[in-house]
């Protein structure tokens, strides 16, 4: 086994008006619910649930962003909940391509200064094979050579998307986080990233954790896939099968799907 979530909560304060002196606490919220999951090694986990049922939240939670409210998370043998792992070292097992990912290319790099700095900082040993480790980088994740000279702003949506995934490889990372990757693409774009994606996870035998609204891109792509609601996780199931589904909100789901 790889990642393991072990009964993880997650609660955020609530400011509720205060009625008098002695109504003034804050109440929580939980976001996460006594989540329990496991990732293997290899293994491509879709998490699929509607908008506000927490599945960002529980991916901020295995980067260290948001400190747990209870439970805990364990990569191989190793506790990483505890917030005793330093952020590099846990960064370098686990990447996180986001959906709005692109925003966070610096406007004023080139794509060969973006691919350089993680090699830099987590591969400074190989300085010399940095510019054709940038090059397969980006052969990688279908780019052309001549990217590298490009800045961001001159790139499609779709492209900034690669740079984001070459960018998250760079660190050769065990388990990506793909939180919505391909939402903000049209259609054609968004499956051939999914077709690119697959490909390197194959190849790099990656964990993916696979977090979308879209449970019909999963179908393909996820080996499994983890349905959450409300905060809870309510089904995880391989097969697709609607009559194993326990979950009246999964069944739902289920028969918006175009044969
Ligand atoms: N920093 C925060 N402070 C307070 N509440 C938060 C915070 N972050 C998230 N929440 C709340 O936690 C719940 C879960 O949010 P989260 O973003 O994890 O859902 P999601 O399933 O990823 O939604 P979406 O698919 O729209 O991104 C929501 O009710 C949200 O308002």
């Amino acid at each position: 086994m790889m990642l393991e979530l072990k009964q993880v909560t997650k609660a955020y304060p609530v400011r509720r008006r205060r009625k008098g002196w002695f109504n003034k606490q804050d109440s929580e919220q939980a976001a996460v619910k006594q989540v329990s999951l496991e990732l293997q090694r290899g293994e491509c986990l879709g998490l699929v649930g509607e908008s506000g049922s927490g599945k960002s939240t529980l991916a901020q939670c295995i980067l260290g962003l948001e400190p747990l409210t209870s439970g805990e998370i364990w990569l191989d043998r190793q506790p990483i909940h505890t917030g005793k792992v330093k952020d590099v070292h846990l960064y370098k097992r686990i990447q996180l391509v986001a959906q709005d990912s692109s925003s966070s290319l610096h406007p004023r790099m080139t794509i060969r200064d973006i691919l350089m700095e993680p090699l830099r900082n987590y591969f400074p040993e190989r300085k010399a094979q940095a510019p054709d480790i940038c090059l397969s980088l980006l052969e990688a994740v279908g780019l052309e050579a001549g990217s590298l000279e490009k800045y961001p702003s001159q790139l499609s949506g779709g492209q900034k998307q690669r740079v984001c995934i070459a960018r998250a490889l760079a660190v050769e990372p065990e388990i990506i986080l793909f939180d919505e990757p391909v939402a903000s693409l049209d259609t054609a774009t968004q499956s051939s990233v999914l077709k690119l994606l697959k490909k390197v996870q194959v190849e790099r035998q990656l964990s993916y954790l696979f977090i979308t609204h879209d449970l019909q891109s999963t179908r393909t792509f996820c080996d499994r896939v983890a349905f959450m609601y409300q905060g809870e996780i309510v089904e995880v199931f391989k097969e697709w099968n609607e009559d194993l589904l326990q979950h009246e909100y999964t069944r739902t789901l289920f028969q918006t799907l175009v044969e």
